[in-house]
């Protein structure tokens, strides 16, 4: 795979704004209500738009209440329609002087003069004939002024009246004429420049202005994206995105990073202030994804809508509409209730019980449909709240926590919408907030997304792997963690729809691509999970670096590598910090002892209130399993080469052999014990010769016979004093003062650490409480099966951390 395909797989697949050609963008009137909000926008377009893309702009602020109240007082003969006009006027002066040059300002400011000019021919003249027009100036002014600020400083620009080219339907409102408006628009476009378009107008067949109605810019940009074939349309907002539930009434709500198309059609159609019914139209085929963003906060990761995997399709919200109408009528019952619904675009329906919801203002036209039907009808006034979520009239689970959660309301009926997308509970009286978030919170509070990212798919790794599925299984802390990310030195797989942790390492084999540090990061920051987990089972320094990173975006780190536990102590005081900061967990009880509970052993004692003064013992695994098996009769080289083989090596032994890793896991421990040092603090015994030192692993590994001599010297100098040679670690404080040492020791064969299990550690604390007796912990101290152990050990508490950040929000009322 090329650096290309791992572009497309971490943007385009992975749903992160991708830079493609012909890209919709559009910007809402809060987005260009002042200098201010333009010169951001510019900025915007400056970092994500490329040439031959299509921007779609909405009036200036509040510009079209402005006209809709100057066409209001033409109607009304009002005095204050000069003045209104007037004020206006200046908001548009004020923004072309504010942000063109001299001769551009000039020539924008003569257009708005004849513009108004026409403007109050109109309004004196038969307003009502010209009401479309007059509320289009506000587009067209919108989208000259942008278009001009973007020839002045970005790129070349073209400016377009929709009403050139947009054709729409006279008999079937908003519905669009693409055979005439498609090779209009083409017609009018200019290769390689910025296409900047008014949005919410169009004309008719008759070429009378007309305009999309409400939201109709979002509306506009949609239609674009048909028209102009584009793979994406960015709504540039005030908000960030879609929630779970409207954010100004529900805190607790969640955004909703990837919605598939079924679901935000039926957002719209149920009341989400965003998204629009119509909005959506335009992209019915699903090949073209929405985006929306906010205009204030670009960086922040908004939602996308398109086509997604199960996790998208996981996901629930809850949505109410107030002041609605339940008719219900015998002639509902059967073929001709699905054919009002319908008729009436119902809110929902049911033809079994004969009943359909319907806006207030449609009972009229209701009323007049069924007296052709000759029947009679009740309307009672209702609400609905819905619990929307791809094909969630299947989810029989589903459906019954939303029952439950309403039990105590007047629920009229309860109703599966033709979607499926969709159950309505009829309610007799409004749906309150509270209500809203009582029911947001217990229909969204397991839904919490961990994604897992696993990096290192060696020894360690692989056993982590193949232990996972089990895990995923049986423990329940584990029910919504996914893993999706997967890499080694070199490649990378990461997909945000979760990889198959049954097959995730022939899944890595197939689709693994070229690892690349940048996109990793881009990817971090904008990933669509709650919490992400990053398991570091690599032995490198390197990647041990990203935690800084890590941290900075929340990210929690469970790592087997001991290089950031054991850097030098501003940097750790810096990572620890940073962790604490963001709320970052940072677990590696494997970097000591392996599955071995010493590192929560000494947490506990600490936090307890105890003061530990002295940790000893044999900390490796591997020099363990080497001097506990050593008795001369093979040489040490050969034991060592079996180690390596075994999997309890460090990658490269010599880590071992030099009490590097030993000294790493001694500072590791006198750290969590509470003691400020460095690596440097603590004398170490290098084991392996000067001549072996500076070899790649494969050279060192074919000359260790080289090391055969040394240790049998030593071992024989011990027998004859019938002692044992053993590598110790020793940390320990008197009056304030830090001893720390690792080296080979002759120890008495009576010695505790003397006789132990050939791989085990052991571990041997002083401290207040455990002085004359001290507290001994002992146990394999490294192989695959304890280490991936420890590893998932760590998995599970910081998953089951997570569950109890999670915030109640009961409000009063319910259980
Ligand atoms: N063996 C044991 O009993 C214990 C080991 N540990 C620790 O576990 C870690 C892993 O050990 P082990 O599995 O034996 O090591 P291996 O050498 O078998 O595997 C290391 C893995 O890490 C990958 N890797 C190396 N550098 C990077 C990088 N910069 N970015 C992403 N991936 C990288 C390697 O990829 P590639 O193949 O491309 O090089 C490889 O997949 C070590 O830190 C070790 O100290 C901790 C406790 C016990
Ligand atoms: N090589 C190490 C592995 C665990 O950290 C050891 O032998 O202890």
């Amino acid at each position: 795979m090329t650096q290309d395909n791992l572009v497309e797989q971490l943007t385009v697949a992975h749903n992160q704004l991708a830079k493609h050609a012909t890209n919709v963008h559009k910007f809402g009137g809060s987005s260009l209500a002042s200098t201010q909000c333009i010169e951001r926008v510019v900025d915007i377009i400056r970092q994500h738009c490329q040439l031959n893309d299509i921007i779609v702009v909405s009036a200036n602020g509040k510009t079209t209440d402005a006209l809709f109240a100057i066409f209001q007082c033409a109607i009304e003969q009002s005095p204050e329609l000069e003045e209104k006009i007037t004020q206006l006027e200046n908001m548009q002066s004020e923004l072309i002087n504010s942000l063109l040059n001299a001769a551009s300002a000039a020539r924008l400011q003569s257009y708005l003069t004849e513009d108004i000019k026409q403007m109050k021919a109109w309004l004196s003249d038969q307003p009502e004939t010209h009401h479309a027009d007059i509320l289009a100036f506000g587009e067209l002014w919108s989208a000259r002024l942008l278009s001009s600020v973007l020839n002045e400083r970005v790129c070349p620009a073209i400016f377009m009246d929709a009403r050139d080219f947009l054709v729409i339907d006279n008999e079937q409102e908003y519905n669009v004429d693409y055979s005439v408006s498609r090779p209009g628009f083409e017609a009018k476009l200019h290769a390689n420049h910025l296409t900047v378009v008014t949005g919410y107008i169009c004309r008719d067949s008759q070429s009378v202005t007309r305009t999309l109605g409400r939201n109709g810019s979002d509306y506009s940009a949609t239609i674009m994206a048909a028209i102009s074939h584009a793979n994406q349309v960015t709504l540039w907002t005030d908000v960030d995105g879609i929630y779970s539930a409207d954010p100004r009434f529900v805190p607790q709500s969640r955004k909703l990073h990837r919605l598939p198309n079924g679901v935000a059609k039926e957002l719209g159609r149920l009341g989400n202030p965003v998204l629009h019914a119509n909005t959506l139209k335009p992209l019915a085929d699903g090949k073209t994804h929405l985006h929306v963003a906010s205009s204030f906060d670009p960086s922040v990761p908004g939602t996308e809508i398109g086509r997604f995997g199960q996790l998208a399709k996981q996901e629930l919200s809850v949505t109410y509409l107030n002041d609605l109408i339940l008719a219900q009528s015998q002639s509902f019952i059967g073929d001709l209730g699905r054919e009002a619904g319908e008729t009436f675009a119902a809110l929902c329906a049911d033809e079994t019980q004969g009943l359909i919801v319907i806006r207030q203002e449609q009972q009229k036209a209701v009323s007049q449909w069924l007296a052709a039907h000759d029947t009679e009808v009740a309307f009672t006034p209702v609400s609905i709240l819905a619990t929307v979520g791809h094909k969630v009239t299947r989810q029989g689970n589903v459906k019954a926590k939303f029952k439950r959660t309403l039990r105590h309301q007047k629920v009229l009926a309860v109703v599966d919408a033709w979607s499926g997308h969709s159950v309505i509970a009829i309610l007799s009286e409004p749906c309150s907030v509270e209500l809203l978030n009582n029911v947001h919170h217990d229909m969204t509070k397991d839904a919490k997304h961990i994604g897992l990212v696993v990096a290192g798919l060696g020894n360690i790794g692989v056993k982590f792997l193949e232990m996972l599925p089990k895990q995923l299984a049986r423990i329940p802390a584990l029910e919504n963690l996914h893993l999706v990310g997967l890499m080694t030195s070199k490649k990378a797989l990461i997909n945000t729809d979760g990889i198959d942790a049954s097959h995730a390492l022939s899944l890595f084999e197939q689709h693994a691509v070229s690892f690349d540090k940048a996109l990793l990061s881009s990817w971090l920051k904008s990933h669509p999970y709650d919490e992400l987990i990053v398991v570091d089972i690599t032995p490198s320094e390197k990647f041990s670096q990203l935690y800084l990173e890590f941290f900075k975006e929340g990210i929690h780190v469970i790592c087997a590598n001991k290089w950031a536990a054991s850097a030098p102590t501003p940097k750790y005081n810096e990572l620890l910090a940073e962790a604490k900061a963001n709320n970052s967990q940072w677990l590696g009880s494997t970097t000591v002892g392996a599955g071995l509970p010493i590192n929560y052993a000494i947490q506990d004692l600490l936090k307890s209130g105890d003061q530990i003064c002295e940790i000893s013992g044999i900390f490796s695994g591997t020099l363990s399993w080497l001097f506990e098996t050593y008795d001369g009769s093979v040489p040490f080289s050969t034991l060592l080469l079996d180690a390596l083989e075994q999997g309890i090596t460090e990658p490269d032994p010599r880590e071992d052999l030099s009490g590097r890793d030993v000294q790493r896991k001694l500072l590791i421990l006198a750290r969590a014990a509470g003691f400020e040092l460095s690596l440097e603090d603590v004398e170490r015994q290098d084991l392996v010769p000067n001549e072996l030192q500076a070899m790649t692993t494969e050279e060192f590994l074919a000359n260790a016979s080289q090391i055969d001599d040394f240790f049998a010297t030593q071992l024989n100098e011990a027998k004859t004093s019938q002692a044992c040679i053993r590598y110790i670690a020793r940390f320990n404080v008197k009056d304030g003062k830090i001893k720390a040492k690792v080296s080979l020791e002759c120890l008495s064969k009576n010695d505790a650490f003397a006789t132990i299990t050939p791989c085990d550690n052991i571990f041997q604390i002083r401290s207040l409480w455990y002085q004359e007796n001290p507290l001994i912990i002992r146990g394999p101290g490294a192989g695959r099966d304890v280490t991936a152990g420890g590893l998932h050990s760590d998995l599970v508490t910081v998953c089951q951390n997570l569950a109890n950040k999670q915030a109640v929000v009961k409000i009063k009322g319910l259980e």
